[in-house]
């Protein structure tokens, strides 16, 4: 039992998930090891949403709604975090979502999309195809999901899928607390920030951009910028991090 005033309350809960949907064959045992990758990035920029990440957010909003078809990719760690969030930010968006592993097996698509519909996340389902060209499972996705998006929204994702989606002409926004990896870097748009932050800052979003504003945040995008400006924080934090 972690008690609610304990300063590092929302870390342990969310560490506690993982663990659980862990051994409930949810999260693959490495996804415990780059949550913790996560953790340590996010210590840098104050475990808070910075100003970059938000409007990162709010064009992250702007993108998915003007979207022919989008789709939000969903692996172990996402869903063990933020299955509520998604679907409230599939309500918001109208995206669809689809169950996306690296480390895959039937039975973890089986118990991530009953953990995902249970939630309320209306899953894409059927024969998946090598579609995306990989060397590993990444590659296999729905050809009415990922197969036909034209916006991906792929959180705590791997660099080469998120390169392969981008060459075959689609638009990859992610969520990565890791400015530096090679996803945040080949992104359209990278949020650096934390999933369970993140993913109700766009769906609030959604329902809050203003009469040309999503026009002028996709015309303005820049992720070099962004990527910049989440190093700068963290470079800033650290300098002034014993005062
Ligand atoms: N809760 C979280 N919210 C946001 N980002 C997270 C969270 N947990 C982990 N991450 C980040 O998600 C990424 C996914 O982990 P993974 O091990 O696939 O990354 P990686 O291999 O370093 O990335 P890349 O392949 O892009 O270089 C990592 O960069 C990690 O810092
Ligand atoms: C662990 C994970 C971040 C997710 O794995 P999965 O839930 O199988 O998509 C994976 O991409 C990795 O870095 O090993
Ligand atoms: N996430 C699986 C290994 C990679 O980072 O590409």
């Amino acid at each position: 039992m972690i008690p609610k005033d304990h300063p590092r309350y929302r870390s342990l809960v969310a560490r506690e998930r993982l663990a659980r949907c862990a051994r409930e064959g949810i999260v693959a045992p490495e996804g415990l090891a780059a949550h913790g990758r996560g953790e340590a990035f996010d210590y840098l920029i104050g475990e808070r949403t910075t100003e970059s990440a938000a409007l990162a957010e709010r064009t992250a909003a702007a993108m998915l709604l003007a979207a022919r078809h989008a789709v939000i990719s969903v692996n172990g760690n996402t869903a063990a975090l933020a299955a509520a969030e998604i679907a409230a930010l599939q309500r918001a968006s109208g995206a669809d979502a689809e169950v996306n592993l690296f480390h895959r097996t039937e039975e973890r698509i089986e118990r991530i999309t009953r953990l995902l519909t249970e939630h309320g996340v209306r899953v894409l389902t059927g024969t998946p195809e090598r579609i995306v060209p990989l060397s590993h499972d990444r590659a296999l996705c729905l050809p009415q999901g990922i197969g036909d998006a034209d916006v991906v929204l792929v959180p705590l994702e791997d660099g080469d899928r998120c390169a392969a989606l981008r060459e075959m002409g689609k638009t990859v926004i992610t969520v990565d607390l890791n400015p530096l990896s090679r996803t945040a870097r080949t992104a359209t748009l990278t949020i650096v920030d934390e999933v369970t932050r993140a993913i109700p800052a766009i769906t609030a979003a959604c329902s809050t951009l203003e009469a040309g504003e999503a026009e002028r945040l996709v015309a303005s995008l820049d992720n070099t910028y962004l990527l910049r400006a989440a190093i700068d924080e963290m470079r800033e934090r650290l300098a002034h991090a014993l005062e």
